[in-house]
């Protein structure tokens, strides 16, 4: 277990996202000595080198694709942390081999490239839509924990403590749900719902990155974290941001589309029937079964049969006030609403 952050050393791939920008504020004031980041947008980069102003951050351009530009940046560094992916349901759809390559081949290069040079401990970020999932982008999480998990499965003496978190949608991230019902406020225009009985687990930046510690901290090889979280309804997030605002709740439904699931899964019975609950948390242990297929066969588990999932359906459900408290929680929205108040629209 690592008890400091203070004096040590850390990549964050994907670190000019919100997660990454987040976590790296955070480790920035918990005293880390050096923390890189890499990432494919120099501007992005550009921007955040003048933002953070402290010469600890150090910036390197680079693809995770690509081994040579992982390995540059992962050498010399104690602990890593992986949230470079491709995240967009539809694009992922549309481009199905661009999401193998990053979030599948990009995840074994930092597996490897972490190994090669001695990291001490890597958490790779995954998601609810890698539980039986649907469309390229969970499948192709799925197998990014797959890779995690036959890391120490293959590799029992492997100097890198590999493990991953998995979390549901983070409120107010770029290009999420949120700002744009904001922005259609903003227009006068009625929201544009797909289904207002669709759940999701909601959860803050602040409670992802807590889940990132959590993980990096407890986990043993190969376990994948998860949070346990509060789900609410699409139809309830948007009368709750509706009456926030003061606007009346008008939506313009769009039913359920491509690639999208009615609600998403957390932990699936196969993780719960082995999983132990740390109260928020649940850990996941690797199956560490061998290549002896005789296991695979000849043994099974009873239990498995009576277990339900951990899915945003039967999840505890957020109530329309809760979710409006749990909005006025975040600093986007308070800003949005002082701006509201100001001039009659959000900014
Ligand atoms: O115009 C819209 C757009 C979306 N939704 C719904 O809002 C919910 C959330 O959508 P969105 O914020 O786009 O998130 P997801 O498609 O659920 O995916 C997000 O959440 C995942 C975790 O589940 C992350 O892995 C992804 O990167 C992230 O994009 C879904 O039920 C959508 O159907 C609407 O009702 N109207």
């Amino acid at each position: 277990m690592v008890s400091s952050l203070s004096g040590r050393r850390f990549l964050i791939t994907g670190g000019t996202g919100s997660f990454g920008q987040t976590m790296v504020t955070r480790l920035l004031d918990a005293g880390a000595a050096e923390i890189r980041v890499l990432s494919r947008d120099e501007s992005k980069q550009d921007l955040m080198r003048h933002r953070l102003g402290d010469d600890r951050v150090r910036y390197y351009v680079g693809d995770v694709r690509d081994y040579d530009s992982v390995g540059k940046a992962v050498r010399g560094m104690e602990f890593v942390f992986h949230a470079a992916a491709l995240k967009q349901v539809p694009s992922c759809e549309f481009f199905p081999l661009e999401a193998v390559r990053t979030n599948v081949l990009g995840s074994a290069n930092v597996v490897d490239a972490c190994e090669r040079h001695g990291v001490e401990a890597l958490v790779l970020l995954s998601t609810d839509k890698a539980v039986y999932p649907v469309n390229a982008m969970g499948m192709t999480k799925a197998l990014m924990e797959k890779v995690a998990q036959a890391h120490f499965r293959n590799n029992p003496t492997a100097r890198t403590r590999v493990c991953c978190v998995r979390y549901g949608n983070v409120m107010y991230s770029r290009g999420s749900v949120i700002p744009l019902f904001v922005e259609q406020i903003r227009r006068g225009v009625p929201l544009t719902v797909t289904e207002p009985g669709m759940t999701r687990f909601m959860m803050s930046l602040t409670e992802s990155v807590e889940l990132v510690e959590h993980a990096f901290r407890h986990s043993q090889p190969g376990d994948v974290f998860i949070r346990k979280a509060d789900a609410c309804t699409i139809g309830d997030l948007a009368t709750a941001l509706c009456n926030l605002f003061g606007v009346p709740a008008k939506f313009n439904v769009l039913g359920i589309r491509h690639g999208e699931k009615l609600y998403e899964t957390l932990a699936s019975r196969e993780d719960l029937s082995r999983a132990e609950d740390f109260g928020d948390f649940l850990r996941v242990p690797v199956d560490s079964r061998d290549l002896n297929y005789s296991l695979y066969f000849d043994e099974g588990n009873v239990e498995r049969g009576n277990l339900a999932d951990f899915n945003s359906h039967n999840a505890r459900r957020l109530s329309v006030p809760e979710i409006e408290q749990l909005l006025l929680s975040l600093p986007e929205v308070r800003a949005q609403l002082d701006t509201f108040a100001a001039t009659g629209v959000p900014a």
